[in-house]
């Protein structure tokens, strides 16, 4: 079994279970009474950084195992913020990631910034649960779901008011975001399978990405020459997580990174 079926099966077993202790009519009404949307997409358009800094919150990953030993997220955010960061990626996935909900409020109260639930979507009922926890923007990765699955997710954030980065590795995932009309599509430089990152994943896929929408590149991000080459690709925003994460003094790490840039 693959890292993408463990996950998907985990997750369906989780869902099960959420269903159980939280039926959706009252998850939907958690979620209309979640105060204001912190929008996303317009963080990342009206940044003064340019690309804008997606930073990422994230204790540990299935390629990397632990990240970082203290973790604070709440810290982190506002450290983040502090250096100029336009918006929050939280993973709250559990068995891979070390995430919970916890740390995606967390993270948000501590800042002015709108968050991303990074998170593996298989059914309408966690883009519910997402801004029932707080968040601004979710994530629905093409590599796990198939367009119709893809399109009930996408509309049921849309009808929250949330923002959506459609996910994508390779060019039949990008032509699919594009037919679903994605306002934001993100292109992950981590090859799901081996987890071996290159920014020229990004690169190749950017020039079949209709200007019209809002370009994310993710994963592999390190250095001020990364961030350049993200730029010049055309990325509106860049997904930062273990090269900042890594860092004792984040805030110092996460200026460098943008510093000339
Ligand atoms: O990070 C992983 O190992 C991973 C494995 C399988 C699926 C997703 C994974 N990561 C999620 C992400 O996309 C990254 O957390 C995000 O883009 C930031 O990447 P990085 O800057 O390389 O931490």
């Amino acid at each position: 079994m693959n890292v993408l079926q463990r996950i998907r099966e985990y997750k369906l077993d989780e869902l099960a279970a959420a269903r159980r202790e939280e039926p959706e009519a009252g998850l939907l009404s958690q979620a209309h009474s979640a105060g204001a949307v912190r929008g996303f997409a317009a963080a990342l358009t009206s940044s003064a950084q340019q690309p804008a800094l997606i930073a990422e919150v994230k204790k540990a990953s299935p390629s990397q195992g632990l990240i970082r030993e203290h973790f604070d997220p709440g810290a982190l955010a506002l450290s983040y913020e502090r250096a100029g960061a336009g918006a929050l990626s939280v993973l709250t996935d559990g068995p891979s990631f070390a995430g919970t909900r916890e740390h995606l409020v967390a993270a948000r109260s501590a800042t002015s910034l709108p968050v991303l639930r990074k998170d593996f979507l298989f059914d309408p009922y966690q883009v519910v649960q997402s801004r029932a926890w707080g968040a601004d923007c979710v994530l629905v990765i093409l590599a796990v779901v198939d367009d119709s699955l893809g399109k009930d997710l996408i509309g049921t954030a849309l009808d929250l008011g949330l923002d959506v980065i459609v996910e994508v590795h390779d060019e039949d995932e990008l032509s699919r975001a594009v037919a679903l009309r994605a306002p934001i599509i993100g292109v992950n430089n981590r090859d799901l399978h081996t987890f071996h990152t290159t920014l020229a994943t990004t690169e190749r896929l950017a020039a079949q990405v209709p200007p019209d929408r809002l370009l994310v590149g993710e994963s592999g991000i390190a250095t001020p020459q990364d961030v350049s080459r993200m730029r010049d690709a055309g990325c509106t925003a860049i997904l930062v997580g273990e090269s900042l994460l890594r860092q004792d003094d984040v805030e110092a790490a996460t200026r460098a990174l943008l510093a000339s840039t």
